[in-house]
């Protein structure tokens, strides 16, 4: 059905501006869309495979007979019952549409629609199943395929590799984790070589913990053998070896723990300098210095490359003397000091190096410079360094791994012994395929393609929702019609490039009632600097005398901190409300005591305002806009206060008063905080960011705001723009991690709008649909051998 009843006018669907959908969809959640014969409500379906349509759940014959009468109507030659009534529009929904419809077609199409589109470049799928039987077969191998353990025959060959440097390239879903344990299940048991020669680092303490309960499975390894075995995180382990050397310094309580440890001596250091604890980007600040102590870079040596950098390096210098004297030491220590002790103590890292004859290396592409340089030192003597690693998901720039350290292997460690594991366990064909067609444009990598073992001949879908609002409310419909015929919440994860994109999404499940977990850092996007600063001008237009809002704004005006005391004082003294108060501050240079001065006018005149009005009001005659141009993205350039003030807008543009705008950002930022401190449940659709879903495989994904700007970021193309092609490159792999993260079914968002302006398709959209030129040839090579052509 396409014709409701809605705020006293009949609407009908194909002549609703596409813009209206989603306020016609949330006024059909609140029941304000009506039958037009019974007035019964109707709801609205606005999902990803068909156009949207309004559905009567009762409908008698007269409701429908009413509905068709009136659609007919809607779809004469220049006919338009609400044009004859001469009834205009007020929110947004042109009604009447005028253009003409061609009398001789039924015009019962919605034409603002843009259909999902299936991946194309698809190759045929080769049947042919990893191999397994081609090497030799060995007893262990024997052993282990009775006790449910199969291995390819790379996966084999890397197994049985345990001397010298290897390096063990294993493409997504190939097995890595298979791989590494059975290796070390097969020196153990079946070399014989005592667990205390072995090490075994993992990124993550998850890790290490599957690697452990996975290899008491293995035929002929006991508990005993495995508790000796020296597996662990990096940081685990050297920590370790820092307590058993110097248990008085590197005692737990020295540790500062908490990043808000860290943040208060930064902020001690930065008032010496006299930086506004509200106003600069401390958060970042430690980034960057974590940065710098990864890559062994101390604050004297380092030169800011602007004003931002110069203040960070001081509060670097400081932060490194408070915490020496204080004899405290963070996260980085742990290795940073092991590196140092190994260095001074050549007798103690000899003694290292005849302890561990076999290091190996898991996730090698994140690893940074003083990891590199521990394992170098420490497999130095014997030169059994075994590394695992994906140079396609190198995905941790920011947090100084490099996809060089892979890359250069082979020239760093000589004789390296190269096994490349390209079968894919986890996804279906078409979506392996697709993985490779966005991968193979990267220049930094070892050319190599995955191949899948399955075909559901079911390809990823690119869809197209209109902007952020409607792609949540399109992705949450599509799950739960799929969960309300069989599918487990579990079953579906959802991922984005930022906590930022995931805005609408985080709503929309709030809103709905399917379970959901967030695996985001950060807090809700309301609280974020120049979001929280508008809100607060927002606040004060609508009661003058809000004392948080106030310390929110006062930076926006340029004014310190100190002086939301002075305006609290002047009000009392004179009576008056704060923002009243405010020209009545002393001491300012005339410029700011003028511009003080417009405000409680201009506050007054905010109140009258709609949300997105009031927005662009207070940007352009408040003087927010400035503000942000100086102080928006400082350090970050990530995140930039003016695209958080853009994302703003798309929320107020659903609303229709500022009290209304205000509420429901009230009631998501509780939401939000409830959401942050609930209990995790096992079986709900999971939402994260790209980076938390890196090891992870799910059977459906969702992949938000595949646009320019939103994946591949804004940054990476500015750098692009620059003639710094890695930024760019390491988004690429950030969708080649996303892609294939997918099990069965993969489906691409790509809203036509982006921060209330028109966004392009990410240039990795448009890669996905060509066929990646090695899979071709292969294909074309096996089609010639077929008699058959290939579709690209
Ligand atoms: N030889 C094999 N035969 C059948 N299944 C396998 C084989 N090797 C691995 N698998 C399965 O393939 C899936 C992916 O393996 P795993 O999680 O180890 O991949 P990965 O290489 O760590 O992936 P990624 O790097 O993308 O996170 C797992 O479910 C694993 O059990």
């Amino acid at each position: 059905m396409h014709v409701a009843y809605y705020k006293n006018k009949v609407i009908y669907l194909p002549n609703c501006e596409r813009s209206s959908w989603q306020q016609l969809y949330m006024a059909s959640i609140k029941q304000e869309l009506t039958c037009i014969h019974c007035h019964t409500p109707l709801k609205m379906e606005l999902g990803i495979l068909k156009p949207p349509s309004f559905t009567h759940v009762q409908a008698t014959n007269e409701c429908i007979e009413a509905a068709s009468l009136m659609t007919k109507k809607f779809t004469q030659h220049h006919i338009n019952l609400n044009e004859k009534q001469n009834v205009h529009s007020d929110s947004g929904f042109s009604i009447p549409k005028r253009r003409s419809i061609s009398s001789s077609v039924e015009q019962n199409e919605i034409e603002n629609w843009k259909e999902p589109e299936q991946v194309r470049a698809i190759p045929n799928f080769n049947e042919k199943k990893a191999t397994t039987g081609h090497l030799a077969l060995n007893p262990y191998r024997e052993k282990l395929q009775k006790s449910g353990i199969y291995l390819d025959n790379q996966q084999w060959e890397a197994v049985q590799t345990t001397e010298g440097p290897l390096l063990i390239l294993a493409g997504a879903g190939s097995g890595k984790t298979r791989v590494l344990t059975t290796r070390t299940a097969y020196m153990l048991s079946e070399l014989n070589y005592s667990p205390k020669e072995l090490i075994l680092v993992t990124f993550t303490a998850k890790a290490a913990k599957e690697m452990k309960e996975r290899m008491r499975l293995y035929p002929g390894l006991n508990r005993q053998t495995l508790n000796q075995l020296v597996i662990g995180t990096f940081h685990s382990i050297f920590y370790k070896m820092l307590m058993h050397h110097d248990p008085q310094r590197w005692s737990p309580s020295n540790l500062l723990k908490q990043d808000w440890l860290r943040q208060a001596m930064i902020k001690e250091a930065g008032r010496e300098l006299n930086l506004d604890e509200k106003e600069f980007a401390f958060d970042q600040a430690l980034t960057q210095i974590s940065w710098w102590k990864n890559h062994l870079m101390a604050p004297e040596k380092i030169k800011g490359k602007d004003l931002f950098e110069e203040r960070v390096v001081y509060l670097y210098k400081r932060y490194e003397e408070m915490r020496k004297a204080q004899n405290a030491f963070d996260f980085d220590d742990m290795l940073l000091g092991l590196y140092e002790l190994l260095h001074e103590n050549d007798r103690l890292l000899k003694r290292y190096q005849q302890r561990f004859s076999y290091v190996s290396v898991d996730e090698f592409q994140d690893i940074n410079k003083v990891q590199v340089e521990l394992i170098t030192m420490l497999s130095d003597r014997t030169k059994n360094l075994c590394v695992v690693g994906d140079d396609d998901q190198s995905i941790y720039a920011f947090r100084g791994s490099e996809p060089s350290y892979i890359l250069n292997f082979k020239e760093r460690y000589h004789n390296t012994k190269m096994v490349i594991l390209s079968e894919n366990y986890r996804s279906s064909h078409e979506i392996v395929s697709s993985a490779n067609n966005v991968i193979h444009t990267n220049r930094q990598r070892y050319q190599k393609q995955l191949h899948a073992q399955t075909s559901t001949h079911s390809p990823p879908l690119l869809f197209y929702p209109f902007d952020e609002e409607e792609e949540a409310t399109m992705i949450v419909t599509d799950i739960k019609k799929q969960i309300e015929t069989g599918a487990n919440p579990e079953d579906f994860a959802i991922l984005f490039r930022t906590n930022t994109a995931a805005r609408a999404l985080i709503e929309r499940f709030i809103s709905s009632s399917i379970p959901f977990q967030l695996d985001a850092d950060g807090d809700s996007f309301y609280q974020r600097k120049a979001v929280r600063k508008i809100l607060a001008y927002l606040q004060l237009g609508i009661n003058p005398d809000d004392g948080h809002a106030l310390t929110d704004l006062i930076g926006a005006l340029f004014l310190k901190q100190e002086t939301v005391q002075e305006i609290k004082a002047a009000s009392i003294t004179n009576n008056c409300t704060f923002v009243e108060a405010l020209p009545l501050i002393k001491g300012l240079k005339p410029f700011q005591t003028k511009k003080l001065q417009t405000l409680p006018t201009k506050f007054k005149q905010l109140k009258e305002k709609s949300p997105i009005d009031a927005i662009a009001f207070i940007e352009q005659e408040m003087g927010f806009s400035e503000y942000v141009k100086k102080n928006g993205n400082e350090g970050n350039k990530m995140e930039r206060g003016s695209d958080d003030v853009r994302d703003l807008k798309v929320v107020a543009r659903q609303h229709d008063t500022i009290e209304d705008f205000l509420r429901h950002i009230n009631h998501m930022t509780i939401k939000f905080d409830e959401l942050r401190n609930q209990k995790a449940n096992p079986n709900s659709v999971q939402l994260m960011t790209i980076h938390r879903a890196k090891g992870l495989e799910f059977k459906h994904v969702y992949i938000l705001s595949t646009v320019e700007g939103g994946l591949p970021h804004d940054y990476a193309l500015e750098a692009w723009r620059d003639g710094d092609d890695k930024p760019l490159e390491e988004e690429r792999r950030l969708m080649y991690v996303a892609i294939t993260r997918a099990e069965d079914s993969l489906k691409i968002s790509i809203p036509l709008m982006r921060r209330g302006k028109k966004a392009f398709r990410s240039r990795f959209a448009r890669e996905i649909q060509r066929i990646a030129p090695e899979q071709a040839h292969k294909s074309r090579e096996r089609n010639v051998a077929n008699g058959q052509g290939i579709h690209d």
